[in-house]
């Protein structure tokens, strides 16, 4: 089928082709009944039970198309959408330089919009250099070369400190600055190339800081710290759809952040219990069939349920049960 020529009426919604956020957001579709088939290769799907159709491109990609309405929605990391703004930045201040920047030249709006944390692909984009060097922060890096694939954020990064350096506060003055930094483009295993002389620093993700370790590295500095955002661009073609996709993806990451509590407990000891478990608005308490017993069931975070079932038991709770939560509205 020439899926082409299907997206007519479709909303795009673009997905991380491959990579670190790409298991988790395909969890997420699942979780929010997206339901579609890809085929082998095949980096457009059509969806079987709602007008969208998927594009899987990769992550740093997502930005550009979405920030230009090419496509509506999209799941990336927000250290890929910084790096895409100040691309644009960097982009309007060459234009400015060069006089040839006309600010009704594009009457379309343009950049996206975050519409909800994802709560996953938590990371930090840090500045790193050899753990036995002489460098201790970022402003020792000036004038040396840094590999990166973040060539925008490591500009401004770069840029600022520099500024600082001579005393320059006016920010605008990041216009037609010629960087005593050399900023070096890597499209990965950018932790290699301190080891192999291509750069004194460089700019990457670090997560666990295992592959920073392995390669020798210390990290000295942040830029950004990023975790999957869902964004959509600022004129989306079927708004109402946009907002039920949100609306569906917002009730699984829920779910997935919660579990469901349900105790007994003495009558009398029901605002202790409540205190503890006082659920996302409020718990839901029941009367028993026993005299002076209630059945409360609240929502309790996933992380902190083990410290309050400890406090439950404490104020006298009986028949604690603890749910998965499938999903939520
Ligand atoms: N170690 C990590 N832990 C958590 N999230 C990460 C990690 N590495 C990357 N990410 C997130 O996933 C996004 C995509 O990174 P990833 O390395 O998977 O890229 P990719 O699309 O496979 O491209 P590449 O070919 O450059 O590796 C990053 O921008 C970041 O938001
Ligand atoms: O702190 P850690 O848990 O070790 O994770 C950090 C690594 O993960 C990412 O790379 P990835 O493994 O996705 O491959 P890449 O280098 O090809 O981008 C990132 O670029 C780091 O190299």
């Amino acid at each position: 089928m020439d899926l082409v020529n299907h997206l007519e009426g479709r909303l795009l919604f673009a997905v991380p082709k491959k990579g670190r956020l790409l298991s988790a957001a395909l969890n997420l579709l699942e979780g929010a009944d997206i339901q579609f088939r890809r085929e082998n290769r095949l980096d457009i799907a059509l969806v079987k039970n709602l007008p969208i159709a998927l594009v899987f491109l990769p992550a740093a990609d997502i930005p550009t198309f979405v920030g230009e309405g090419r496509v509506d929605l999209g799941i990336t990391g927000y250290d890929q959408v910084q790096e895409h703004d100040a691309g644009v930045r960097a982009l309007a201040r060459a234009r400015r330089m060069s006089n040839e920047w006309d600010p009704k030249a594009n009457g379309k709006p343009q950049g996206c919009e975050t519409v909800l944390d994802l709560g996953f692909g938590v990371c930090r984009l840090q500045v790193q250099v050899p753990a036995k060097g002489e460098y201790a922060e970022g402003k020792d890096l000036i004038g040396k070369n840094i590999g990166t694939s973040f060539v925008h954020l490591a500009h401004e990064y770069f840029a600022r400190l520099e500024m600082e350096q001579e005393g320059i506060t006016n920010t605008t003055q990041l216009d037609g600055r010629k960087l005593r930094t050399k900023i070096i483009e890597l499209s990965g295993s950018v932790e290699a190339a301190c080891a192999l002389g291509v750069a004194d620093g460089i700019v990457d993700l670090v997560e666990s800081g295992e592959t920073m370790k392995a390669a020798g590295l210390k990290a000295i500095d942040t830029v950004v710290e990023t975790s999957a955002i869902l964004i959509k661009s600022k004129a989306p073609s079927n708004p109402e759809i946009v907002e039920l996709i949100a609306s569906r993806i917002r009730g699984v990451i829920t779910a997935q952040k919660y579990v469901l509590c349900q105790y007994n407990v003495p009558r009398s000891k029901l605002p202790e219990a409540t205190r503890i478990t006082p659920g996302k608005r409020a718990a839901t308490v029941t009367s028993l069939d026993e005299e002076g017993w209630v059945a409360v069931s609240a929502m309790v975070e996933k992380k902190r349920i083990a410290p309050v079932m400890d406090e439950l038991v404490k104020v006298g709770a009986t028949d604690i049960l603890v749910l998965d939560i499938h999903n939520t509205r």
